[in-house]
């Protein structure tokens, strides 16, 4: 069994190497020619698998995409030319989910949007929706789901019309990127769109840029009563327009994911898919690469806020995962293309909330104590 690999799957020799030929390729270097007598390949986003891609692939049986987003695939092709193609669907689910909670937290925190009182409409309640709502619920912050696919397919929570959702005091965007179909998110949010939205709202984009008209915001960003954006995805990454950065609240790189249990969860997802394949059994798993969670003790100095139930559950958070601090660092770095996709390449180190311990709890009133443990703290 010959795999070829994007190297820039993390411990893709560790998962891959016992299954057959491992050899791994630099982003955005494959060729057609390397692809022949090849079973497996294994991709992130930054592959994007055309027909001519494959067009030297005499013996492709699987391409599994280490991510969520499968819109780099061209799954048509794939169907019919027999190859099967795998997703890891929710890899890095909480991980994104993490990220908005770090920007609400730092919008309460500036007073823009006030948690206790604030509904956020979440667009997409797929893996990631589902992870932000459960968070939302963990803080006792109200919600909207919005999904007429899901809605249609009989999931029993309760859905809310578009309308309602342009209404939210924060609009969340985690829908895939779809061109086709009965539901297609190609501009989603259009000018017309953005032109109801006001300077009271937040509108949020860690799906796909192409889900927003990016021409369109740069032009209701210079406007009147423009609500605050943040984005972590653009139109035609990495090349982004780089002019749009000054009027976005806060903006990163397309690291929404990219927590470490995120990401090697995705290549979880595609060992577990191969050994399908060979009809073996999945030895590893994540608990064999997970590095110890951090020994983060958080003190409650940072919890002085009593006046403010959420004040703890924010703090902490903050204290685990800013992404102020990686709005800061993209603005200072970036300077092109290549800045763009070695910020993500070098991403730092960011853990999950699960597993962080918290001292001192019992400082805490019960109703902050459950907050902090829904969030997947461990409470001493
Ligand atoms: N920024 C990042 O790092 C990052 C990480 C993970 C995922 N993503 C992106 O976010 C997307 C969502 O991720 P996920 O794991 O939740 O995917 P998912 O497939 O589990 O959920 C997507 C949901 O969107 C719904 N949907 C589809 N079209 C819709 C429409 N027109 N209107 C409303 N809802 C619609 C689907 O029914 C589904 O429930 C991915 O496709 C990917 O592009 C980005
Ligand atoms: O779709 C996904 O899973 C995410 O957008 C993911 O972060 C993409 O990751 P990449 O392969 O570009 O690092």
């Amino acid at each position: 069994m010959k795999i070829r690999y994007e190297k820039s799957l993390p411990l893709a020799q560790d998962y891959f190497a016992s299954l057959g030929d491992a050899q791994g390729y630099d982003v955005g270097t494959l060729t057609p020619e390397q692809l022949v007598d090849v079973d497996v390949l294994a991709v992130r986003s930054t592959t994007t698998v055309t027909p001519e891609l494959l067009s030297c692939a005499n013996r492709l049986t699987l391409v599994g995409t280490a991510t969520a987003g499968i819109n780099h695939l061209d799954t048509r092709y794939l169907d019919a030319q027999g190859i099967y193609w795998m997703s890891a669907a929710g890899c890095n689910a909480q991980a994104v989910a993490e990220y908005v909670l770090s920007v609400l937290c730092n919008a309460h925190a500036e007073n823009f949007t006030d948690l206790a009182k604030a509904t956020v409409g979440i667009l997409g309640a797929g893996h990631v929706g589902t992870a932000l709502s459960q968070l939302l619920d963990a803080f006792g912050v109200a919600y909207k789901l919005y999904d007429p696919p899901l809605q249609q397919q009989g999931d029993s929570r309760s859905f809310c019309d578009w309308q309602s959702i342009l209404d939210c005091d924060v609009i969340t965007l985690h829908v895939p990127f779809v061109k086709e179909g009965d539901y297609p998110t190609g501009n989603l949010i259009d000018a017309q769109v953005l032109a109801q939205l006001t300077d009271k709202q937040l509108l949020i984009n860690a799906c796909r840029g192409e889900v927003i008209d990016e021409p369109a915001l740069k032009q209701r960003l210079q406007t009147e009563n423009a609500p605050r954006v943040v984005l972590d995805v653009f139109a035609n990454e990495p090349a982004i327009d780089a002019d749009l950065l000054p009027y976005l609240w806060l903006a990163t790189p397309h690291i929404a994911g990219h927590s470490v249990e995120g990401k090697y969860s995705g290549t979880q997802m595609v060992y577990e898919a191969i050994c399908d394949l060979l009809g073996v059994t999945a030895e590893k798993s994540l608990s064999d690469f997970l590095p110890e969670q951090p020994n983060l003790h958080v003190a409650l100095e940072l919890c002085s806020d009593q006046s403010d139930n959420l004040a703890p559950a924010i703090a902490l958070m903050l204290s685990v995962y800013d992404v102020k601090e990686d709005d800061k660092n993209f603005r200072q770095g970036l300077a092109g293309p290549e800045t763009f996709s070695a910020m993500r390449k070098n991403y730092r180190i960011r853990r999950e909330l699960a597993g962080h311990h918290v001292l001192n709890t019992s400082l805490l009133d019960p109703t902050q104590q459950a907050q902090l443990a829904e969030l997947g703290f461990n409470l001493k």
